[in-house]
């Protein structure tokens, strides 16, 4: 049994490789269904809903310790009420197996603080 996502760690990432083409990115996805392709399928993004501000600026938080964790790092945006994570590999200008391992370990980090965050689409 291959480990899931979420077990497996980031590779460092020094380029060099190409970017997961779109059928690639396509079988990662199904790992992590809440998260949605770009258009150009070089990033991946998901949007959480928060009770407040403060909220969004502790999860931005535990994503980033995360992201230093793993040594791979998403774009976040955040306001009050919501927090928008963004993954692309930068090195290779598209999408790696890191950003879904990425994406799956967020989902974990949510799951397990239990807060009450809708998934927005
Ligand atoms: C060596 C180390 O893996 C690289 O510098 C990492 C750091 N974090 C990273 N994060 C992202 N999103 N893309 C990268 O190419 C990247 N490179």
């Amino acid at each position: 049994m291959t480990d899931t996502l979420a077990e497996k760690t980031c590779t460092p990432c020094r380029g060099g490789v190409p970017p997961l083409t779109r059928d690639e990115a396509q079988r990662f996805q199904a790992q992590a269904p809440d998260w949605e392709l770009g258009d150009d399928a070089h990033r991946i993004q998901r949007s959480f809903r928060c009770r407040n501000f403060r909220d969004a600026l502790t999860l931005v938080q535990e994503i980033g310790e995360l992201a230093e964790t793993e040594g791979h790092h998403p774009d976040i945006s955040f306001g009050w009420g919501y927090v928008t994570v963004s993954l692309s590999t930068k090195k290779i200008k598209g999408l790696h197996e890191n950003d879904f391992i990425m994406a799956s370990k967020i989902d974990r980090v949510l799951d397990r603080s239990g807060r009450p965050v809708d998934r927005q689409q």
